[in-house]
């Protein structure tokens, strides 16, 4: 079995500098020999390129920030997950900031249109045009995969295939009052770190496949923030939140998906190695690596 590495140097979807590099960070810890090690077949044919667009010709749309750069990088992200799909590779994505799962999750669905999506994370990132606070797309890409507030007609290569029902929350603990009305409204499926305080993570993620695969038999889309872990674990990240999942829970979550060999796309996203001295940006980089090995086959025993 082979996995795909799609490096993805992008930081267009949010204000920090940095992000870009997480993908090279991730590749220089060693990953591409860690994954062989499992016994994957890798292939990793460079970093992406993502030539800029020069800012005039870029204007916001509404506060939406690089909203043409952010639309034509995703969905060039979108081509490339999905080729290595239909060549019957596991895209592991490594970002860059989060507005790049447009692209991954779309690349998902347009092999497997039955995906559920995984997505393991402090935020919601589904906030739409008219709910964002911010204009930066990283916290907006669960919009457009679902359809939800007014098309921007940028994002249109973006078919909204994912349903509400197909997705599902681990980590929540800093949502936007505009998103948590969007989860509300749409029903979405949420296990916040309140839930997996109160039933321990074990629970929480048999509860969360059996919410979006209760007959583990849909191809699964791990898209893991690495800001939904605790900033003691990953704090080179650019949206931190305190109080969030430990080492051990982040693992679980990857082992446990693991096992359900479901697993056919993953993002490891937000990592950040110019936000923290280099001791913690190692840290970072490293739990990064070994969420992924997690992902895909690492065991204790
Ligand atoms: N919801 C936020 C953060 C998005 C994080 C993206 B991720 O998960 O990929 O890291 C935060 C908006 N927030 C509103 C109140 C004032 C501070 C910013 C937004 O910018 O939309
Ligand atoms: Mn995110
Ligand atoms: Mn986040």
């Amino acid at each position: 079995k082979t996995v795909a590495i799609v490096g993805c140097p992008f930081s267009g979807g949010q204000p920090k500098a940095g992000v870009d590099k997480g993908p090279i960070h991730l590749v220089e810890a060693g990953l591409v020999n860690q994954l062989e090690g499992l016994g994957w077949k890798v292939k990793f044919d460079g970093h992406h390129l993502f030539e800029d667009i020069n800012a005039q010709d870029d204007p916001p749309i509404g506060i939406l920030k690089n909203p043409r750069l952010v639309s034509r990088v995703t969905q060039s992200v979108a081509n490339v997950v999905g080729d290595h799909i239909k060549n019957g590779e596991l895209p592991v994505t490594l970002g860059g900031d989060h507005s790049l799962a447009m692209g991954t999750i779309s690349g998902s669905l347009s092999h497997h249109p039955n995906t559920c999506v995984v997505w393991v994370d402090a935020h919601a990132d589904i906030n739409s045009i008219e709910t964002t606070e911010s204009g930066n797309i990283h916290g907006m890409p669960l919009s457009f995969l679902l359809g939800i507030g007014s098309s921007v007609p940028e994002f249109d290569w973006v078919k909204a295939l994912l349903r509400t029902d197909s997705l599902v929350y681990i980590g929540l603990r800093d949502v936007d009052a505009g998103e948590k009305a969007i989860l509300r409204q749409h029903n979405i499926k949420a296990f916040s770190m309140h839930e997996v305080d109160r039933y321990g993570i074990g629970k929480v993620v048999e509860m969360a496949l059996d919410h979006v695969n209760p007959n583990r038999d849909r191809p699964i889309h791990l898209s893991f923030d690495v800001d939904a872990l605790d900033p003691s674990v990953a704090p080179s990240t650019g949206t931190p939140v305190r109080g969030g999942l430990t080492f051990r829970e982040g693992h679980y979550i990857c082992e446990a998906i693991y096992e359900t060999g479901l697993l056919v796309a993953m993002d490891l996203m937000e990592v950040n190695p110019s936000l923290a001295d280099s001791v913690s940006v190692e840290q970072t980089v490293a739990v990064g690596c070994s969420l992924l090995r997690s992902a895909l086959g690492e065991t204790l025993l």
